[in-house]
């Protein structure tokens, strides 16, 4: 069995964070476990109020995985403020896993900020440079970088930056741009260009969340890190085309789309409409 931690916020609404995270953990078979940073009420429609744990409770936490059940791969989304981002550096330099994946989780998408402006330096200057790979949309470049990202361009002269401040690699999702769904990945040497067609539709609640977690479930697995990328945007690109229509607001991720294990109305695998659109499964139910 191969494990991966997710060291992020929870998300009552179960659409974002550690709860987006666990359930692509389990969607690809891995055993997931979890640092929970902060708790956040929230739903589809918005963060209602954000509670932190103690630093000395998140660092606690990862004692209790990392000395038990040590991650094959770890995800860090939410950090919420600066003393738990030096809890967490603590932490990873103590137990020093291999494949971690930065989500640089900065503003909800309904507007709440979940990582402390005054934070900022912290996350740049202690987490970046212990990360694999770091995977920002294009708001969080733009504040990481120092640029403003308007094209395919800006995508590739942010990532330099981003590698500048001492990331090993980095993947700028574009999800927010006009046209395809295109991010581009960079490993100090090339980039690769991974697009999509842009899904029309508003449940796109956890998207960030749900495709950094796919990274690590895919390292935990032994693919390569390109490869693990790759797999993770097929994962979200399905994850988004059968979001669910849940809730009064932005619905989330659906990480049911690739499994015919469950007989669920949810599984496209299941149904026509599934095997028209050519789905595979990736679990291999
Ligand atoms: N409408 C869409 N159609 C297809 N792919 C999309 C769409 N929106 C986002 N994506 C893809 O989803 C992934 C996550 O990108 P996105 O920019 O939404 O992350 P994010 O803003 O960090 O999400 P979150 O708000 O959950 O933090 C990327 O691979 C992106 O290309
Ligand atoms: C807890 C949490 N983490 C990440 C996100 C992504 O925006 C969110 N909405 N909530």
């Amino acid at each position: 069995m191969k494990l991966a931690l997710t060291i992020a916020g929870s998300d009552s609404g179960g659409g974002a964070g550690i709860q987006a995270d666990l359930k692509t953990f389990s969607a690809h078979g891995v055993f997931g476990m979890s640092v929970i940073t902060s708790v956040t009420a929230q739903n589809t429609m918005g963060v209602l109020g954000i509670e932190d744990i103690s630093p000395e409770m998140v660092l606690l936490q990862m004692k209790a995985v990392f000395e038990d059940l040590y991650p094959d791969a770890v995800k860090i989304g939410m950090v919420s403020n600066g003393e738990i981002i030096r809890a967490i550096t603590e932490g990873l330099k103590k137990y020093e896993p291999e494949g971690v994946v930065l989500d640089p989780v900065m503003i909800s998408k309904s507007g709440s900020h979940l990582l402390k402006p005054e934070a900022m330096e912290a996350l740049k200057k202690e987490l970046i440079p212990l990360s694999l790979v770091v995977t920002p949309n294009l708001m969080e470049a733009e504040a990481l970088s120092g640029i403003k990202i308007k094209g395919k361009e800006c995508m590739r002269d942010a990532a330099k930056r981003i590698l500048a401040l001492g990331a090993k690699t980095v993947v700028i999702k574009g999800g927010h741009l006009a046209g395809d769904a295109l991010d581009i990945f960079y490993d100090g040497k090339d980039f690769y260009e991974m697009a999509s067609e842009r899904i029309v539709t508003q449940n796109t609640h956890g998207t960030g969340c749900t495709f950094s977690s796919a990274i690590a479930a895919n390292l935990a697995l032994g693919y390569t890190l390109l490869e693990s990328v790759k797999r993770a945007k097929e994962y979200i690109t399905g994850a988004i085309r059968y979001s669910l229509d849940i809730g009064h607001g932005v619905g989330p991720t659906n990480h049911f789309w690739n499994c015919r294990k469950y007989s669920s109305a949810h599984c496209p695998a299941n149904n026509v409409r599934g095997h028209m659109y050519g789905f595979k499964t990736l679990c291999g139910h």
